[in-house]
């Protein structure tokens, strides 16, 4: 038996093989049996001993800043942070140099609201903002009023009911329990949930402390609910749940908890459970505080609790109220112990033990209501306040240049030397737009803020908060929150420093682009207006590219889906005035290398004058993994100078831009140059440059490669009663079908397909399921094309080049 420092219901589950629904309570005669068969001599309560270090740290540091005068004490407090980041959490750091500041900080939620498509996100925001007082009326989504919601501020997002750029406000929200208010601040995004957008959820989670997951109480986890769970945990974002749509027929809660816990791994509980569902859903009971809770009033503005639970659903909230302790106990040491003492904790101790579990990512507490009934909405934001963590909770890591790279961490403490990380771009009426997130120190309008990437000194003249797409003028933003600024020159992702650090944060991660089109404007006249749209279009989003292809002399543009493309090409039209013309969408093949190949290449040219001469040796052969290319100079006793060296590198770099075999870019292959020669006059940066990208040529010719094609993650959702249909049509398509799953009336389909095949096919499951079947693709790995595939590029490719020669 593994040796425990405390037992948990789920070590006796899995002792004896109880499956993780099963209620299990632990009688204390059991845990001691458990604990004497182990072998750990860890004592119980033993485990708390790293709090208590930090205990003893926080009072022994308390002695010193009383000793002394507050500035100095500042400082030491801060120095002994730095010497030794364990000592003390950032959050009681800050609490001890200045309540103050830490006053205002604990009352910052910087969150996300992030789910799959058509969840209910800028419905459930709408509502944030009218119960907070920061709009008037609430508007539907491709409402009747034809306003529509006020993230959804592009006509586009209006007309299509999608939303499409991610969208920042900021609000107040007074959490009102037992008599007590506290008032909140609140900078909020809200994401697109189409994959196309993807780049946008990333952006948003890079820089919030927390996020909001919603899931629709009848389809539950869905594939974008996925993708965004592993997004969440990329950035180490903790999360509440809020089950939405329990209007719906069909409406399960506890179904979406069973999902996440089962296919997040993520361990998730009710903090409420449901007074009745579908067209009867009237409310939900708070399992914490027992109580029931109701929203009155035309927009439910008006929450009334009662101590009074329904009869119908008292047994339910009694067990769910066990299972959401014992989830508990699984995650957290203080219920776990209170839990093996056959004691029932607190309400406060429920409460601190969710937060520490959601903030420490082990834990999600869910919540659930209806956004569109106007139902339970203010509870999930109640929520917010008592389970995700503030600026200072966050641990938030930058890179000294002065230092070697050594990682510090950022105190977001007002006086500090300032540090923002620029997370978006945008084009307004007054100039680009930059989204920034200050993580330590004060942006001042009219201060000097340096651009870690170039050293450029720049002033700030202009500092707002968005609320969509309005603003409002601020003279400045502490430490820990979220703003935008205009005049700031500079690219998304860079960080922003006061001058005297030199430190930058890591950027999010950017998804390579997998379809691409040709593009040019019908009317010549526009070509300025298209050039301005393009550079525009590109600087704002990281996975929009665009390229010129020199052969074909045409504008390429590349993104993330059919979907991504359309709507740039439709913004040109609408914001630019301009028409275009755009070819058929082209898939993005990659061309691998086959087997190992020598080489041993010379170039020699004497044309009077100076001449060319390069030799360059060695091998090509595939790298590991498909992921990218591999250049290495293996060069005993000078054969090639180091200058040249760097030439070889470009030529090779230059190479894997634009394969041999089609013209699409290399991947997984890998060059080393172990010998060579030169020349005393006639060697050059540039004829190495071209000796090498020569070599690799014939090299990749000669080693048998081939075409490689994405191969897309597709999850189909649709009626039951077209599952045939969805399955033929995949089959059609020769896509391999993973897994499937029958729900209440929908099912879905998860398969994994070429994205060559899956061109049009929106039309035509549109087409055979009468409109009601949904689908998404992500981009999930290249594979080897189909031979015949292959073949027919490869002519299609070596034809366009003959018919340019002959022109
Ligand atoms: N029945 C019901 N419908 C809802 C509820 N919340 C939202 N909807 C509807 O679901 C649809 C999608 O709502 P949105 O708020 O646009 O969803 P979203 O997640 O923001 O959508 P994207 O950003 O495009 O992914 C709209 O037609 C809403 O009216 C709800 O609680 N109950």
């Amino acid at each position: 038996m593994r040796a425990h420092s405390i037992v948990r219901p789920s070590h006796i589950r899995a002792f004896s093989g109880l499956s993780r629904s099963t209620p299990v309570r632990l009688p204390r005669s059991q845990s001691q049996n458990v604990l004497r068969c182990s072998s750990s001599p860890i004592p119980v309560l033993g485990v708390t001993s790293a709090a208590y270090c930090q205990r003893t740290a926080l009072s022994l540091n308390r002695q010193w800043c009383q000793q002394r005068n507050a500035s100095s004490a500042a400082a030491a407090v801060l120095e002994q942070a730095a010497a030794d980041p364990e000592a003390l959490s950032q959050d009681e750091i800050i609490k001890n140099l200045d309540p103050k500041e830490w006053a205002r900080l604990s009352k910052v939620r910087n969150i996300g609201i992030a789910a799959h498509i058509d969840s209910g996100k800028t419905t459930a925001t709408e509502r944030v903002l009218f119960y907070t007082g920061r709009i008037k009326s609430i508007h539907e989504v491709r409402g009747r009023d034809s306003v529509g919601a006020k993230m959804d501020s592009m006509d586009l997002e209006r007309e299509k009911g999608i939303t499409i750029q991610s969208a920042a406000t900021f609000c107040d929200w007074v959490k009102k329990e037992d008599g007590k208010e506290e008032t909140y601040h609140f900078n909020l995004i809200d994401t697109p949930g189409h994959i196309d957008f993807t780049i946008e959820v990333e952006r948003a989670l890079r820089v919030l402390d927390g996020a909001v997951m919603i899931l629709c109480a009848v389809s539950g986890v869905q594939s974008q609910t996925i993708t965004v769970d592993r997004q969440m945990k990329r950035y180490n974002v903790p999360r509440i749940s809020f089950v939405n749509k329990m209007d719906r027929m069909g409406a399960n809660p506890f179904k979406s908890i069973d999902q996440i816990n089962n296919k997040l791994k993520i361990p998730a509980a009710a903090v409420q459970v449901p007074i009745g569902a579908e067209d009867e859903f009237e409310g939900v009971v708070d399992l914490i505080r027992m109580k029931a809770i109701y929203n009155e009033g035309p927009r439910g503005e008006t929450i009334v609790e009662k101590d009074e639970i329904p009869e119908k659903v008292k047994a339910t909230a009694e067990e769910r109220r066990k299972m959401l302790i014992e989830t508990l106990a699984d995650v957290d040491d203080e219920i776990a112990e209170i839990f093996l003492d056959e004691k029932e904790p607190t309400q406060e101790q429920i409460k601190a033990a969710i937060r520490r579990a959601t903030i420490s990512l082990k834990f999600t507490p869910v919540f659930m209501g209806s956004a569109l009934a106007d139902k339970s909405i203010q509870p999930m934001l109640d929520g917010v306040c008592d389970y995700l963590p503030n600026p200072s909770e966050v641990t938030n890591l930058a890179l000294d240049q002065k230092r070697k790279e050594a990682q510090v961490k950022l105190v977001p403490y007002g006086s500090q030397p300032f540090v923002g990380l620029a997370f978006k771009l945008e084009e307004s009426n007054f100039g680009q737009l930059t989204y920034i997130r200050v993580y330590q120190g004060t942006l001042r309008k009219g201060s000097n803020v340096f651009n870690a990437r170039n050293d450029k000194k720049i002033k700030v003249p202009r500092i707002v908060r968005m609320h969509s797409n309005e603003m409002e003028e601020v003279q400045e933003i502490g430490a820990g929150e979220i703003c935008a600024v205009f005049g700031v020159e500079c690219a998304s992702g860079d960080t922003f420093t006061d001058g005297q650090l030199a430190y930058t944060m890591s950027s999010m991660f950017v998804p390579e682009p997998v379809i691409s089109l040709s593009i040019k404007p019908k009317n010549n006249k526009d070509s300025a207006n298209f050039s301005k749209a393009m550079a525009r279009f590109q600087r704002e989003d990281p996975t929009f590219r665009v390229s010129f292809d020199t052969e074909s002399e045409q504008t390429i543009i590349s993104g993330m889906g059919e979907l991504h493309l359309d709507i740039y090409i439709e913004r040109m039209r609408r914001e630019y005035k301009v028409d275009c013309e755009t070819g058929q969408p082209q898939v993005a093949y990659r061309e691998t290398i086959g087997n190992r190949v020598e080489f041993d290449h010379l170039l020699k040219k004497q044309t009077g004058g100076p001449g060319d001469y390069a030799r360059v040796v060695g091998y090509m052969e595939p790298t590991e993994s498909l992921e990218q290319n591999h250049f290495e100079e293996q060069i005993v006793g000078g054969a090639i100078s180091e200058k040249f060296l760097f030439a070889c590198e470009k030529g090779f770099n230059l190479s894997c831009e634009k394969g041999p075999l089609i013209g699409h870019r290399v991947l997984g292959t890998k060059m080393i140059i172990n010998d060579g020669a030169t020349h005393m006059t006639d060697s050059s940066e540039m004829s190495f440059k071209n000796a090498t990208q020569q070599a690799f040529r014939k090299a990749f010719m000669d080693s048998g490669p081939s075409v490689l094609e994405p191969l897309m993650k597709t999850v189909v959702t649709a009626p039951i009663e077209f599952q045939g249909d969805v399955i033929g049509l995949l089959n059609k398509r020769n896509a391999t079908i993973n897994d499937s799953e029958v729900g209440v009336d929908e099912f879905t389909v998860y398969a994994d397909c070429s994205l060559n095949s899956m061109f049009g096919f929106s039309s035509h499951l549109r087409a055979a399921t009468q409109g009601k079947g949904e689908y998404t693709m992500e981009f999930s790995h290249y594979e080897k094309a189909p031979g015949q595939l292959q073949k027919e590029l490869i002519q299609k490719y070596l034809k366009a080049q003959a018919d340019r020669h002959k022109k």
